[in-house]
This record gives C-alpha cells, sequence and structure tokens, in this order.
C-alpha cells in the first residue's frame, strides 16, 4: 500500500509500504494511484515527494506476482500518470531504486537520491528486461552508451555515480526525504512540462550500428544463449532509433517474448533460490534462526597460496582482523606484495581507502591463540591438513572456531585430530576466493550449530552467498563433477573428441566445456586426487578401462604421465601457443592419441551427436545431485542449483541442474538415464537413483515441492 500525508503545508508526500523493500505489489500500485489522485485533487498541495517506507525506496516489482494472473493497476500507465501530472513531482531516493522502483523514479519530473543509495534495473539478471517504460527513458537521459550498460550488466550505481550520470538531479548526505521536501517546495511553481523524460529526444551517437553490434556480441559472450540480455539491447535500440510510442510498443513485445519464458522463470527461481540457502538447517534440527553465530574480530589464515591469499583479501574486506601465515619466507613476501595490491585494487574499485592496518603476517602459528577463529588453506593433502588441525588445538584459546578451506575432504577426520571437534567445520571457497560468490560451509558428524552459524555469518559478511551442506567425499559441487567429468572421458573413448564436446556444452551455457576448463584448473589435480583414491594402476588381470569393479578412463591419467597439464604446460586437452597461453587450439596429437587408444583397446569410434553429449554428461551430473538429495549431504535443490550457477558457472537462465531436471520433465530424464545405463552397464553413475524414480511415480512434482520427499539431512560418513 502507499500513505499519503501533506507536509510543509503545500506538498503532498506518498509513502511506498511493503516491507522489506517496498516491492511494487498490486496493493501498492493500487496505493500509488490513490494517492496521486489524492495529492493532484487537493488544491493546497503544490508539488509531490514519493518515497519509501523505512530508508528504501523500493526494490522494484514484486517479483513473486510474477508467477500468477497479474492484477491491481498495471505499472506502465501508472508510470505514465506520474509522468504526465499537472504538479512536479520528486522521488526521494534511499536505500534502493530498483527495476520497477527506478522506472517509477524516472517517471518522476526530479530525483534526489542519498549519495549511498542504490540505483539500477537489473531485470536481466531475472530473465526480463525493463518493462515499465525504463529501456525507453533511460537512455533518453543519461545517453545510449551508458543506458546500454546498466539495462545489460543490471549493476547498481551509487548515488554518488548517479549524479554523474546524470541520472539523478541531487545527492545528499542528509535525510534524503527533509531534501527532497525542500526541493519540491522550491520547484512548486514551475511547470513539469519540461521535465518528462519520455518526452526528451535520445541523444545522437556517432555510430549507433557499431555500438549496437558490439553490445551483441558482448551480451552475446557473456551469457550464451540467454534471451534477456538480446532482448535489452535490442529494447535500447529502439529507444535511439524511434519515437518514444513506438519504442514502448517495441519494449511491450520484446517484454511479451521474455514474461512468459523458462529462462525468465529459471533466473526468478534461481533469485528466490539465493535466499533461500540461507534458511539452513541440519540434522540435529539446529537452524538458522534460533542459532546464534560466535563473534569473529579477529581471524587467521593459514597458507598463503593462491587460495589463502584470496581468502585473506575477503576477509580484510569484510571488516575482520587477519593474520596470514605462511612458513615458507619466499612465499610469504610474495604473497604480501600479492595480498597488498589485490587490497588497494580492491579498495580504488569500490571508492575506498584500502585497509592494509587490518593485515598482519606470521611466518610461524604462534598467533592463532589469540584469534576468533582459523581458516586453514594450506595443499590439499589429508596428512598435512591434520598436522595443523592437531597444532592449532593446542595452540588456540577456548572456543576459537577451526575452519578447513577442502574442496573435498573428510572433515570428521580433520575434527577428530582436536580438542573440541564440534568447532570444526569445512569452509569450500572456490577461486578466486575473493572475488567468486559461493562458499560451501561443511558440517561434520560433530560439528555444532554454533560453528555452523559461524561460517555461514562470516560468509555473508565477505559478500557471500553460503550454503551448508552435509560432509561426504568431494561434498555437493565436487561430487556432482565426477559423474559429469567421467561421462566427458568415456565419450572420448567412444569416438568424440574434445572440440565437440566443449562446443556442444558452452551452447548449452556453460562459460567454458569441460575439457578447456580442466586445462585452465590443471590436468594434474584431479590426477592427483586420483593418486590417493589408489585408482592409477589397473588389478592385475583386469583391463586398464576398469578400476573397482566399474567402467574407468585412464585417458586424463596417460596426458598427466605425459606431462600434459593443460594451460599451465602449455599442453592438455587442447594445445596453447607457451606455457600459461590462454587460447585453446585444437592439437592433432592428441586425436592421434586418441585414435592409438582407442586402437590399443579394441574401440571402434562411432559418431556421437549433440543430444548425447548433453544428456550424458548433464543428466549423470542430475542423477549425482538426486543422489545427494536422497543421501541428505543437501537440504534441498535449491542448494544444489546455487552451487552449480555460483560456483560451477551452470547458465543462470537455465536455473540449476535440479531446476533443468525439471524443466527438462524428470520423466524423461528417468527414461533417459535408464536407456544409457542399459547401453552402459558398468557405469554406475547411469543408474537412475531411487529419489528420481520415486519423484517420477509421485507425478514429477514442480521442485519447490521436492523437500517433501527427502529425508532429514545427515552426515554420510
Ligand atoms: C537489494 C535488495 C532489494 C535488498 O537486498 P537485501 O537487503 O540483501 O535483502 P534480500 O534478502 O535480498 O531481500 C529481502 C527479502 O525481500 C525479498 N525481495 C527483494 N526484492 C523483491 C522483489 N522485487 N519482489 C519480491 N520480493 C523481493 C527477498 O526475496 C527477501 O525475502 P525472502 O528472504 O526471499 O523471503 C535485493 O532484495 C534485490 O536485489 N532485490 C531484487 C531487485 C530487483 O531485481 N528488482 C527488479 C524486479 S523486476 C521489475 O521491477 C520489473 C519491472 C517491470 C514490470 C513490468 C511488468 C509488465 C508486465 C508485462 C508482462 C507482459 C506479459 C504479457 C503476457 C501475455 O501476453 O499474456
Amino acid at each position: 500500500m502507499a500513505q499519503y500525508s501533506r507536509v510543509s503545508g503545500t506538498v503532498g508526500l506518498i509513502t511506498l509500504l511493503n516491507p522489506p523493500v517496498n516491492a511494487l505489489s498490486a496493493a501498492v500500485r493500487q496505493g500509488i494511484v490513490d494517492t496521486m489522485d489524492k495529492a493532484l485533487s487537493d488544491r493546497k498541495v503544490k508539488s509531490v515527494v514519493i518515497c519509501g517506507h523505512n530508508g528504501k525506496f523500493c526494490g522494484g516489482a514484486d517479483i513473486r506476482e510474477f508467477s500468477s494472473p497479474l492484477t491491481g493497476p498495471p505499472l506502465i500507465p501508472l508510470i505514465q500518470g506520474v509522468e504526465s501530472a499537472a504538479k512536479p513531482v520528486v522521488a526521494a531516493i534511499e536505500g534502493v531504486a530498483l527495476g520497477g522502483g527506478l522506472e517509477l523514479a524516472l517517471g518522476c519530473h526530479y530525483r534526489i537520491a542519498h549519495s549511498k543509495a542504490r540505483l539500477g534495473l537489473p531485470e536481466v539478471h531475472l530473465g526480463l528486461l525493463p518493462g515499465a517504460g525504463g529501456s525507453q527513458r533511460l537512455p533518453r537521459l543519461i545517453g545510449v552508451p551508458a543506458a546500454l550498460d546498466l539495462i545489460t550488466t543490471g549493476r547498481h550505481v551509487t548515488g554518488a555515480e548517479a549524479l554523474q550520470l546524470g541520472l539523478v538531479d541531487k545527492v545528499t548526505d542528509r535525510n534524503t526525504v527533509d531534501e527532497a521536501v525542500k526541493f519540491a517546495l522550491s520547484v512548486a511553481d514551475q511547470p513539469p512540462n519540461s521535465r518528462r523524460v519520455s518526452t526528451f529526444p535520445c541523444p545522437r551517437h556517432p555510430d549507433l550500428d557499431a555500438l549496437f553490434e558490439g553490445a551483441m556480441q558482448r551480451v552475446r559472450q557473456r551469457a550464451r544463449g540467454a534471451l534477456a540480455p538480446v532482448a535489452c539491447v535490442q529494447a535500447v535500440r529502439a529507444a535511439a532509433t524511434l519515437p518514444y510510442a513506438q519504442g514502448m510498443e517495441r519494449e511491450r513485445e520484446l517484454m511479451a517474448t521474455l514474461f512468459t519464458s523458462g529462462q525468465a522463470r529459471a533466473q526468478q527461481y534461481h533469485f528466490f533460490a539465493q535466499r533461500a540457502v540461507g534458511r539452513w538447517s541440519m540434522p540435529s534440527g539446529a537452524r538458522w534462526d534460533t542459532t546464534k553465530p560466535g563473534a569473529v574480530h579477529k581471524a587467521m589464515v593459514i597458507g598463503l597460496g593462491t587460495m589463502g591469499r584470496g581468502i585473506s583479501v575477503a576477509l580484510v574486506q569484510a571488516g575482520v582482523s587477519v593474520v596470514a601465515m605462511e612458513t615458507n619466507e619466499k612465499q610469504l613476501m610474495e604473497a604480501k606484495q600479492a595480498i597488498s595490491s589485490m587490497l588497494e585494487r580492491g579498495a580504488k574499485r569500490r571508492g575506498v581507502a584500502p585497509a592494509l592496518d587490518k593485515i598482519g603476517y606470521s611466518s610461524n602459528m604462534e598467533p592463532a591463540a589469540d584469534v576468533d577463529l582459523v581458516i586453514e588453506a594450506v595443499f590439499e593433502d589429508m596428512a598435512l591438513k591434520k598436522k595443523v588441525f592437531q597444532q592449532l588445538s593446542a595452540l588456540c584459546k577456548p572456543g576459537t572456531f577451526l575452519c578447513s578451506n577442502t574442496s573435498g575432504l573428510d572433515i570428521d577426520q580433520l575434527a577428530s585430530e582436536t580438542r573440541h571437534p564440534e568447532l570444526v567445520v569445512g569452509m569450500h571457497f572456490f577461486a578466486p576466493a575473493h572475488v567468486m560468490k559461493l562458499l560451501e560451509v561443511v558440517y561434520g558428524s560433530r560439528s555444532s550449530p554454533q560453528a555452523v552459524a559461524t561460517a555461514m555469518e562470516l560468509g555473508k559478511q565477505m559478500g557471500k552467498v553460503s550454503v551448508a551442506v552435509g560432509n561426504c567425499r568431494g561434498f555437493v559441487g565436487n561430487r556432482m563433477l565426477k559423474p559429469y567429468l567421467e561421462q566427458a572421458f568415456f565419450l572420448l573413448e567412444e569416438g568424440t573428441t574434445p572440440e565437440f564436446v566443449d562446443q556442444v556444452l558452452e551452447e548449452f551455457g556453460f562459460a567454458m566445456g569441460v575439457f578447456r576448463m580442466s586445462d585452465l584448473s590443471g590436468l594434474d589435480v584431479g590426477w592427483r586426487v586420483r593418486k590417493a583414491d589408489g585408482l592409477l594402476n589397473a588389478s592385475e588381470g583386469h583391463s586398464a578401462r576398469i578400476r573397482q569393479g566399474c567402467r574407468y578412463s585412464p585417458l586424463g591419467d596417460l596426458l598427466c604421465e605425459q606431462g600434459r597439464f593443460g594451460q599451465k604446460t602449455g599442453r592438455g586437452w587442447y594445445q596453447y601457443d607457451k606455457p600459461g597461453g590462454r587460447v585453446a587450439k585444437p592439437d592433432p596429437w592428441l586425436h592421434g592419441f586418441l585414435e592409438k587408444f582407442r586402437t590399443q583397446h579394441g574401440l571402434v569410434a562411432r559418431r556421437i551427436d549433440h543430444q548425447e553429449v548433453l544428456e550424458r554428461c548433464l543428466y549423470a551430473l542430475m542423477n549425482e545431485g538426486f543422489r545427494i538429495l536422497e543421501d541428505g549431504i543437501a537440504a534441498g535443490p535449491e542448494d544444489i542449483d546455487v552451487i552449480y550457477v555460483l560456483g560451477y558457472s551452470w547458465p543462470p537462465h537455465r536455473g540449476g541442474p535440479m531446476f533443468y531436471a525439471g524443466m527438462v520433465g524428470l520423466q524423461k530424464v528417468l527414461e533417459r538415464l535408464e536407456h544409457y545405463h542399459q547401453e552402459h552397464p558398468d557405469i554406475p553413475s547411469l543408474k537412475p537413483c531411487n529419489l528420481l524414480r520415486n519423484l517420477v511415480v509421485n507425478g514429477s512434482p514442480p521442485v519447490h515441492k521436492w523437500r517433501e520427499f527427502l529425508k532429514k539431512p545427515q552426515s554420510q560418513l
């Protein structure tokens, strides 16, 4: 709803009221229509201010309403009504003005913003475009290049940047509503005719064709196969080339296509899933809303390789004091320099001073005695990590939380090395740790709810989306990666090439196919894990393509034996112009190697099509996701989907693997897995798991109902 009052004698004040973000629900839209009517018909009122309750202007259209038939006054004529009002209307922007909220502000005749307010048109992240006139008004107000940038990236700008762009008329550090009321008094006598943005000509640009071509190329590269960014470019092009009314018609057509698309559903699901994972629970029944996190003022990071450096930066930027520790003096010196420059760059980007005084360095463990939390980020080696945990347990003051940045090792084993296993949790960061938004928080069988709450909260403080998961090999993300990689290797054995597999996966929307990704992260990483698992050598009398009774592909191991570790060595699944080179080129040597391998193992190459690559790689991965749910390692499909979109570059417009399974149809996923498993009975990951069968038997319920079919989460180890 919206509240109305008259202030300072002649200003009509309209306050949007819909906590927590004053989203434009049907009731709020009706409230705006009613209160505008009041203000315009009140003869004492000379000008109007629109603001939001509780320091937030407006978070945009109410996204929850998008899944049911739209009711209440539509937004486009509502904003048109505000713009055509005969009395000046001023938007008082505090907190946020996003999406429909900013579009409402663009319909006002003046915009006053707090310098720290955040403004933006993030609809592209919801699979939409700014469809309430935003795509037509913004370019008219701030010019085509700046509007293209804001609309296609969905990025937020501060009030201060908005002023520079010409998006707002004034910024303030004081009470924004008071300033807006003063401003409204000062313009009360000025007719708003010349302030209607829809009547502005779109600023001219010398080469519109090149500008839009470049923008189109960028959005296609950034989000392969996503419809919304392309439609955003098309809508802005309409603003630049057509009269306003025709531009609005084009905006409407494009929005209608997006609004009902599966991609918009997927991205809106992802928006709510990111928020849902914050409401975590543990098998014991402990929950996010009943557990108080411990305070973390000072933390220690142990091991300053790439991960430790990134984690240190993320902690400092979150306002935590850090002691960064590394025993190797040379590495310590290099880390100091790298961390300082990362902090400086980050501070410059955010327009603040670098908090270099928040970090100290040590070459020994002693400072652990005086910290609230330790994050161990040493090499991924159980024996080494165990030693670190033993030392920490002896050194730390009572109550210090001990966290391991492991990508898949057993948290319970680490905890058992300490005197207080309840204080131990996993914090699986993703590289680069100061940039990537995902954090898997792993609870072991003895982790206390408070330890989990503390790690979850610390993740949030670092700007990450933290997902609580149970303890098993590879946790959620890497556990699901295993069958995906395995299928890709098997497909090579059966006749295809790395180029074709990557092309199919990239067309699906992944930023990189599995082989290019493997070259980037280093083939030796998986090789070391397989070595530790005793998988490198076939048992006597068994085929080289069988391990532990199941089909196994030694292809990755054979490349590593040749020193082909990927980009860093200049050779892997592809060739590069030099070690460290980034441009992957097909490698004739590799094709010859695959042919020889097939001959040696009596395999006849067959033609493998697009559909088979996609289904075998993705359905095997999804099947593991169902198993993870069945095992209680993830509390719900949203957790898995958030992990995959934020940590494994699953395309957001496809929601995540579990959401995608629902989109494809669970029955179809089941049938195709059954088909492939019949063809390859020696690949257990293709055997459809019970939860998938159970969901199909129960009529394939929508993804938000799957939790009803799950057991309580539990640790598997
Ligand atoms: C930055 C935020 C605003 C706040 O962040 P933070 O403080 O961290 O808090 P959160 O945890 O994120 O959020 C708190 C809770 O609020 C919920 N929330 C937030 N925003 C919204 C919202 N916009 N709607 C509903 N709910 C919202 C959030 O979920 C949290 O609750 P919970 O924990 O999940 O319970 C941050 O929240 C943020 O970034 N929000 C989103 C901002 C955004 O993206 N805004 C744009 C929304 S889309 C929009 O505005 C579109 C406008 C144009 C509409 C035009 C309509 C025309 C329709 C034409 C259709 C044509 C169809 C034709 C079909 C046919 O032909 O038939």
